[in-house]
């Protein structure tokens, strides 16, 4: 029996660059991320995606697009993990440190894939290229995919 978690992720991109968090604490600790977290009681995904990015990078949105969805399971655990992610193209403000994420720009020849999570290399093309997609990855611990699919969508 699963249960499933929703979650936000959100990728700041700009012309030739692409805003990253090292995460402080918590889950994914120590890994380059995108910006994200859980959904507050009543609000959508859009909303809690913008309010995780504010709270974890102090940048407002301007401008976000939906471009994934991707299911992650960890085995021998039963909750999936349902990550929700968005492509902002424009934003207000300076990127700024908070308690959660150490914001940093990286050029796109850079990014720092062997510090992220092990699906990233896989997806991050695709969204930078703003095409839709879905997929699902299994984990073995947090550093080894035992199975994926990843795909294009036309409609998320
Ligand atoms: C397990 N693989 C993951 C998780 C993940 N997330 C991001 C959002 N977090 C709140 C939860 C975990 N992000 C990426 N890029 N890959």
């Amino acid at each position: 029996m699963f249960t499933t978690k929703l979650l936000t992720l959100a990728l700041v991109v700009q012309p030739g660059r692409v805003l990253l968090g090292m995460k402080k604490r918590g889950f994914g600790a120590g890994k380059w991320n995108g910006f994200g977290g859980k959904l507050q009681r009543g609000e959508t995904i859009e909303q809690a995606a913008k309010r995780e990015l504010l709270e974890e990078s102090g940048l407002v949105v301007d401008s976000m697009e939906k471009l994934g969805n991707i299911k992650f399971e960890f085995v021998g655990e039963t909750e999936i993990l349902d990550v929700h992610i968005f492509r902002v193209d424009s934003f207000e403000g300076q990127p700024t440190e908070s308690d959660e994420m150490r914001p940093q720009w990286f050029d796109l020849d850079k990014i720092p894939f062997g510090q992220m999570w092990a699906d990233d290399i896989l997806w991050f093309p695709m969204m930078l290229q703003r095409k839709k997609f879905l997929g699902y990855f299994k984990f073995q611990g947090h550093d080894l995919i035992v199975e994926h699919k990843l795909e294009e969508v036309k409609e998320l």
